[in-house]
């Protein structure tokens, strides 16, 4: 199709799905932004902050060389976070730092990463978790403001999973009341914090503390790395970029090392734990790790940026899916939208369930996060290790099940999906950065394995035990759990197979203790068996926690929405069940007669969500200029999209390039 002759109508593919839909999208969309107020209030932030399309770039961010792409980004972060000051907190107050909206609008501004993110993602909420209220009156406000600007230095050259082994220093001088920061090793360089390299002034690191000649493992300090007027380095620091990155190139990931380096003694965050002036340590908190308060905060956050990410994929391709037309099934009949493959609608609706389970379950943690905050402002510690285990295992999976989603929506676009102007190799790559951070997959997963075996043997104690593992209790009573395929019993069987997983796994460390080697050794020798139950453990809470949500949250909607939302649940538990089938049939009763009703079931449920799939990423409601896709605008132009955004890219800015001249015709002419 010639560029000049393109229309600027709906695609009549689009509009015929949009005809289909039997359902109020509304209604979904208040379900997915956790009510009709965060839907209002979202669409309020979006209006100020993208109407007067400052967010736009006249060439297209991937286009540009790595200084560019880093200035245009400090540019436009500066824009918006002028917003996000003036107009936006505003509105949501700090709630705004565990709630997706400004992370989602800020997407129209980087298709790779703000260099500000860490400041509003983890060096402000770190000031609020970690710092005196005196100290808070002091840094707060500045960080808000943007007068300061920071980031968070925990990890290392040489440790990033085993805070425990950072080398940083920070030993106390009583005779000026400073900390001398000090980096003795290459190993010890702070490595990978976001926003570190050239745009932060401030930084929070995290030191191995030393007074009195003693250590006293690591706490947080707010350092100052650079000159408020010139921007230049303080003696005695050492900052730069780590370099090249799979993606988060706009990022400014930094290093950071320190020689001999003072900071006045107030620069400690002593919320926690302080250091009086004649080198006195005082510990504050009732629980040893609430100095990783932070990462708690941050990776409780990480669910639901998880499920947007993903419903972004999940709309890009689902509307790419009903545009595409492909191959020739039928002799003489026109070629069919892709969509209408099982095999495609396999990928997809997958995709959409899933968005709306880590949404939906990302939405409960946040309020277990804030109630566990209430206890602990109480003084109650209590029920820090149950959040702390759930926390870790639905960061893990979330960001794992969510990345190889959207790399399946890549997948499901075919060779288009592999275009940069797709989008979704930039969300790819920033979603499965987020299974590594803030606590590896594996290293969490056994962290909330940890919480699992000692829930097994307080049952086995004939203890109590704290909700979420409540399950635990029957499973203890050998009472085999009968299957059966309504959805409670799907949750049950799961349960059970959790619970058999973590009995097994409890069973073995004792068996292998029992030749001799110590619990550490035990535990080691039981590490996959203990990652493969905590998963198990975390699929049933999320199963769980969706369907429970989903059936109260829809309890007052429209027949339609109720049915539509009923059967994604449903597909999505029994693709689970399918997915796990191997588990069940070893720790359940399911036969083979029930795996394949459940095969059948499931595919029934594709053809049902079929007519609704384009209603249903439509309710997800993201703007075009969120999306920032030539396969997912709401239009459906795709081909159209894809030949204007190919039209912008600088090698076709003239007939011939220059490397012609250079290098081509003096090889084909024999000259080079
Ligand atoms: C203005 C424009 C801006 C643009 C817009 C932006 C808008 C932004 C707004 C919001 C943003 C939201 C999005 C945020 C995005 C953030 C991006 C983040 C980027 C990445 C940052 C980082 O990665 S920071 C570094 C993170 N590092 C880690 O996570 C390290 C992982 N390791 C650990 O956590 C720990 O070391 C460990 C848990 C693995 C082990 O610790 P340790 O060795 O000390 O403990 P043990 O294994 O011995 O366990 C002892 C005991 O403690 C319990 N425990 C461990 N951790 C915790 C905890 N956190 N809380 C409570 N309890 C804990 C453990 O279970 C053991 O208990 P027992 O009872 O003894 O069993
Ligand atoms: C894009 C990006 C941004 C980041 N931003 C920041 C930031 O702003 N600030 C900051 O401080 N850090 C940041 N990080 C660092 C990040 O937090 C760490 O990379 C992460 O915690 C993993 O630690 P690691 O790199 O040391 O991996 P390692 O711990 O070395 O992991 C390597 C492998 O070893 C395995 N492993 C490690 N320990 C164990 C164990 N005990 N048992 C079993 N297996 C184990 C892991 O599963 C993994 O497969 C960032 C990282 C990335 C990729």
């Amino acid at each position: 199709m010639s560029t000049d002759k393109m229309s600027v109508k709906v695609n009549v593919d689009l509009q015929k799905e949009r005809q289909k839909c039997n359902f109020n999208i509304q209604e979904v969309t208040f379900i997915f932004d956790g009510g009709k107020e965060q839907t209002l209030q979202r669409k309020k932030i979006e209006d100020i902050a993208l109407n007067s399309g400052a967010s736009i770039d006249s060439i297209p961010e991937e286009c540009l060389g790595l200084k560019e792409r880093y200035d245009n980004a400090v540019r436009k972060s500066c824009i918006y976070s002028r917003i996000v000051k003036n107009e936006i907190l505003e509105i949501t107050g700090l709630e705004a730092l565990g709630n997706p909206v400004l992370r989602r609008t800020a997407d129209a501004f980087f298709k790779e990463i703000s260099p500000f993110m860490l400041h509003l993602g983890m060096f402000v909420p770190t000031i609020i978790g970690q710092c005196t209220e005196e100290q808070q009156a002091k840094w707060l406000p500045r960080a808000l403001e943007m007068q300061i600007i920071g980031a968070y230095a925990q990890t290392e050259l040489g440790h990033g999973t085993f805070i425990r082994g950072l080398e940083t220093t920070a030993t106390y001088d009583p005779e000026t009341e400073e900390f001398v920061l000090h980096s003795p090793t290459l190993t010890s360089y702070k490595w990978w914090a976001g926003g570190l390299g050239n745009t932060a002034n401030h930084c929070i690191v995290v030191a191995q503390l030393y007074t009195k000649g003693q250590c006293h493992g690591t706490h947080p300090f707010i350092v100052p790395i650079r000159d408020m007027e010139t921007h230049e380095p303080f003696p005695g620091v050492k900052v730069g970029d780590v370099g090249v990155r799979m993606g988060f190139n706009t990022a400014d990931n930094g290093f950071l090392s320190f020689n001999h380096y003072r900071i006045p003694r107030e620069n400690m965050m002593m919320k926690n734990a302080k250091v009086l002036k004649d080198g006195t340590y005082v510990k504050v908190a009732r629980h040893e790790k609430l100095t990783y308060g932070t990462m708690v905060f941050v990776r409780v956050t990480l669910v639901k940026e998880a499920a947007i990410n993903l419903a972004k994929a999940a709309t890009i391709a689902v509307r790419y899916s009903a545009v595409r037309r492909q191959s020739q099934p039928k002799p003489d009949a026109p070629e069919p939208q892709i969509i209408d493959y099982p095999t495609q609608q396999h990928k997809l609706f997958i995709c959409i369930a899933t968005a709306h389970a880590l949404q939906i379950t990302g939405d409960w943690l946040w309020r277990t996060f804030k109630d566990v905050l209430a206890d602990m402002r109480g003084g109650n510690t209590d029920s820090l290790p149950e959040l702390h285990a759930l926390s870790s295992c639905l960061k893990a999976i979330s960001t794992s099940d969510s990345a190889a989603y959207i790399e399946q929506c890549r997948f499901a676009c075919g060779g288009h999906g592999y275009m940069l102007s797709s989008n979704l190799p930039l969300i790819y790559s920033f979603v499965t950065a987020t299974r590594t951070y803030e606590g590896d997959y594996t290293v969490l997963l056994l962290q909330t394995a940890r919480f699992l075996v000692k829930a097994w043997e307080q049952v086995e104690a004939g203890k109590s035990v704290t909700p979420t593992v409540s399950y635990l209790t029957l499973a203890a009573t050998k009472e085999k759990v009968l299957w059966n395929d309504f959805a409670e019993g799907i949750i049950r069987s799961f349960q059970a197979v959790a619970a058999r997983k973590i009995s097994a796994c409890a069973e073995t460390i004792k068996r292998h203790m029992k030749t001799g080697i110590c619990y550490e050794d035990a535990w080691q020798l039981t590490t996959v068996r203990l990652v493969s139950a905590a998963e198990s453990h975390c699929r049933s809470v999320i199963c769980q926690t969706y369907w429970n949500e989903i059936t109260r949250l829809t309890a007052s909607c429209s027949t339609n929405v109720k049915i539509v939302m009923e059967q994604l649940a449903t597909l999505y538990l029994i693709y689970w069940a399918l997915e796990r089938s191997g588990d069940l049939l070893r720790y359940s009763t399911i036969s083979e007669k029930d795996l394949n009703r459940l095969q059948e079931r499931y595919e029934e449920l594709l053809a049902l969500i079929r007519p609704n799939a384009v209603g249903l990423v439509d309710a997800f409601d993201f703007r075009d200029e969120i999306l920032r896709s030539t396969l997912g605008a709401y239009d459906g132009r795709v081909y159209e999209r894809l030949m204007e955004e190919a039209l912008k890219s600088p090698l076709n800015d003239g007939p011939v390039q220059a490397s012609f001249h250079k290098y081509i015709k003096p090889l084909t002419k024999g000259k080079l």
